[in-house]
């Protein structure tokens, strides 16, 4: 099995970052989406319905398919003999951002319930504020795997 995950290595990595790139597309997109609609949609209106849709579709269809396929193909690299040292610093910062970027993703999709409860009590200025989040995680992130201190 080790033999295997070693000779896909490069296409394994190639997937990651692949998945990696569309999953974060969304973690900065939603975020924005729920500015507008805190912002400019009055509940209830057809405007409402339309980015509940949008909002729906984004998480459905690109976040949640991006995110399961970054932990399938991180979790290979994991295995992949030689590339993970536990006792480096790197893969222990990177586990903490990965943990956060998780816990980000699922916080959004707890706000898109609310929205469509029409029970969101957040401000447009709390949501611009959260967007910051993944962009920070995404620094610790390529620092701890491109510099690996
Ligand atoms: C979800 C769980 C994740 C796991 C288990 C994981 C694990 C890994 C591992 C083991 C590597 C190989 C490092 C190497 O080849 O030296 C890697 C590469 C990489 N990961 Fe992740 N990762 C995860 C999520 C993420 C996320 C969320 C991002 C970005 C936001 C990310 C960005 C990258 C990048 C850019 C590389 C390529 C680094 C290079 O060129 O060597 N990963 N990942």
């Amino acid at each position: 099995m080790t033999d295997l995950l070693a000779s896909i290595y490069p296409w394994t990595k190639a997937l990651h970052v692949v998945s990696v790139v569309a999953w974060m597309a969304g973690l900065f997109y939603l975020p924005r989406l729920f500015v507008y609609h805190v912002e400019a949609v009055s509940g209830g209106s057809e405007t409402d319905s339309l980015f509940q849709t949008m909002e729906r579709r984004l998480l459905r269809a690109i976040m949640n398919p991006a995110m399961i396929a970054t932990w399938i193909f991180g979790l290979m690299l994991v295995f992949t003999p030689g590339i993970v040292d536990w006792s480096e610093v790197w893969p222990w910062t990177k586990a903490a951002a990965v943990l956060g970027m998780t816990w980000f993703h699922h916080w959004l999709g707890r706000r898109r319930k609310e929205f469509v409860a029409g029970k969101n009590t957040r401000t447009g200025r709390r949501y611009r504020l959260m967007n910051e989040v993944p962009t920070l995680l995404l620094l610790v992130i390529v620092f701890s795997v491109i510099v690996k201190f």
